[in-house]
């Protein structure tokens, strides 16, 4: 084992991801609020492609933009890296919220995960339900089987507040009105998010920041992956559901190795073993600032984490060297 590792990944690597999701975030930054989300999305792929080819390691991309055949770039299966160095999962979105982004709204990231090789859930691009909460409480606190309002006043008593101080982060969608009126029914407060909820979970891990204690509702499974691995490093709790209601998509599932379609994954399941996760503001948000572009220096906001030593590090930095982005 080199020294420099505590079992695991070498943690060299933990500050080398925060390049990748800097030059993606920046890329797609120079396109906030264009309204074009599929040129921020390519600018932003191409921008993490280019800086994760010169990462020491042989990556695999297992979650990333899709399908060989649907994704010119950093699909399902890419090999990344220069190919030398240990064995990697990779889980990417190098623009998550690209409609936020297009609408320079909050909380759009630039986000990476890695892993060694399988140990992230190989999950399709299909829905994932899913539920989550910070660290310091105790475990089965939330349930995803369990009603809304359960697991709302469960939080409330672990948290030692009233129910009416509990803030729940959902995506507005229409498919969330039943859990909406369950959530707002027991007294608690709702922060709808148009898009964007690997945001959405990772701010439960600082309720007094982000004013949110819970995540819960229907989003990507990639996400979900995606959101796990940065709760293994910062701690809380995670389930996920995939949403597999179709034999087409079962079939889909099957394919990567899913046998139970109905299966609830716990943090661990979706993310074991050593992981580094970062991510990069895009636009400002509440746990991020976004890209900022002066005259003669570009600034970036990330925070970059790795499970097994449990540190997560907030890297400002200035870009002088303008030519690079
Ligand atoms: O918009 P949908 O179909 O409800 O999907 C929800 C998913 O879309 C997002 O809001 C944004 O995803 P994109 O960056 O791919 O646009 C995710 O954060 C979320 O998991």
């Amino acid at each position: 084992m080199p020294k420099n590792s505590q079992a695991g990944l070498d943690r060299i690597l933990t500050l080398e991801l925060v390049r990748v999701t800097e030059r993606a975030a920046v890329a797609a930054a120079r396109l906030r609020g264009r309204g074009d989300e599929k040129a921020a999305d390519q600018a932003a792929v191409d921008a993490m492609r280019s800086e994760l080819n010169r990462l020491p390691i042989a990556g695999t991309v297992v979650i990333g933009e899709g399908e060989r055949d649907e994704a010119p770039m950093l699909y399902i299966g890419e090999e990344v890296g220069v190919g030398e160095g240990p064995a990697v999962d990779i889980a990417l979105d190098p623009l998550e919220g690209t409609t936020i982004c297009a609408k320079n709204l909050p909380n759009a990231l630039a986000v990476i995960a890695i892993a060694e090789r399988g140990s992230l859930l190989y999950a399709p691009d299909v829905y994932m339900e899913k539920i989550a909460i910070g660290p310091g409480y105790p475990p089965g606190t939330v349930d995803l089987d369990a009603p809304a309002a359960e697991n709302i006043e469960n939080l409330a008593k672990a948290k030692g507040v009233p129910v009416s101080e509990i803030t729940a982060c959902i995506l507005d969608r229409p498919r969330h009105a039943r859990l909406i009126e369950d959530v707002r029914a027991t007294g608690a407060a709702i922060r709808l998010i148009g898009d964007g909820d690997v945001a959405g979970v990772i701010h439960t891990t600082d309720p007094d920041e982000t004013g949110i204690d819970i995540y819960m509702g229907i989003g990507g499974a990639p996400e979900g992956v995606l959101a796990a691995a940065a709760l293994r490093c910062i701690g809380g709790q995670m389930q996920g559901r995939l949403q597999l209601n179709t034999e087409e998509k079962i079939a889909r599932a099957e394919k990567m190795g899913i046998t139970d379609p109905k299966k609830i994954y716990s943090l661990e399941e979706m993310a074991r073993g050593d992981v580094l996760f970062a991510a990069t503001g895009v636009t400002d948000g509440n746990l991020l600032s976004g890209v900022k572009f002066g005259r003669e220096s570009i600034q970036t906001h990330t925070i970059v984490m790795r499970s097994s030593s449990r540190t997560v590090r907030e890297i400002k930095a200035k870009h002088q060297d303008l030519d690079k982005f």
